[in-house]
């Protein structure tokens, strides 16, 4: 059997984790795995997890780390033969450390992008809140103005996009993701990628991966459902 490849990718929001993250299994055949949307599946399918997540995202906080452990690590666990890429998980020191003992990573992707591009792509997203499709009304616009591209549904905007909330969120951000990227760092599988524009950040991710894992012909996202 092939290698199997783990990574995680790592940004503060708006920074292109998902856009990346679909760019990166489609080229790769990795199954993509959202900490975000596992916790949306969980809250739909009223998991004692997912309800219990519930109550602290409606109160806009991140669920804490036992919840978000319990959800996320015997998923993980179910994926022995798999090779996958995390977004969204690990978002604290604590997650990092349950992580680590679960599984060894192969590789951490981390995006630093400058905080006005952040704001600006921010204020313009808008997202299929079923799939998790994320659009931005100049870089990958709908089909459509206000609808999914392939359900046709329509698309939201999150308030904590907004640019009141951006900065609350960046500022967490920074504080927390420190001491996880310092942790990567020591263990030599920390790669950062900086700049203001996807497009341009790629290519460089692209030829990274390509030393690491071998391109399959697969054109579709792997999304993972839950069982
Ligand atoms: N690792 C985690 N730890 C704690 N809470 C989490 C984690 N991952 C997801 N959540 C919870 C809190 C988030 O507000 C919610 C949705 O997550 P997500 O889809 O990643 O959206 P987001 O808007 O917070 O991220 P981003 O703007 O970076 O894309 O789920
Ligand atoms: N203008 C512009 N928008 C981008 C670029 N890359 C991603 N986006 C958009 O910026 C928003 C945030 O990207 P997303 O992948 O959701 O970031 P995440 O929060 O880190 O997962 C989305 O609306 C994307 O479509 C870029 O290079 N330029």
């Amino acid at each position: 059997m092939a290698k199997l490849f783990r990574a995680v990718i790592m940004g503060p929001p708006g920074s292109g984790k998902g856009t990346i993250s679909e760019r990166i299994a489609q080229r790769f055949g990795l199954a993509r795995l959202s900490s975000g949307d596992f916790v949306r599946e969980n809250i739909a399918a009223n998991t004692d997890a997912g309800v219990l997540a519930k109550t602290y995202i409606e109160r806009g906080l991140l669920v804490p780390d036992h919840v978000m452990t319990r959800l996320l690590l015997p998923r993980l666990e179910e994926m022995t033969r798999h090779s996958w890429l995390m977004d969204g998980f690990p978002r604290t020191l604590a997650q990092a450390k349950a992580l680590n003992s679960t599984c060894d990573l192969d590789l951490v992707i981390s995006l630093n992008i400058p905080y006005e591009t952040l704001k600006e792509r921010l204020s313009d997203r808008w997202i299929h809140p079923a799939s998790g499709r994320v659009y931005n009304m100049g870089f990958n616009p709908p089909h459509v103005q206000g609808r999914d591209d392939i359900s046709g549904e329509p698309l939201i905007q999150h308030d904590d996009d907004k640019p009141e909330a951006l900065v609350a969120r960046l500022r967490h951000y920074k504080d927390v993701a420190k001491p996880i990227i310092d942790l990567y760092k020591s263990k030599g599988i920390l790669h950062t990628f900086s700049g203001t524009e996807t497009d341009r950040i790629w290519p460089y991710i692209n030829s990274l991966l390509s030393t690491k894992i071998p391109s399959t012909s697969q054109t579709d996202t792997q999304r993972i459902p839950m069982p």
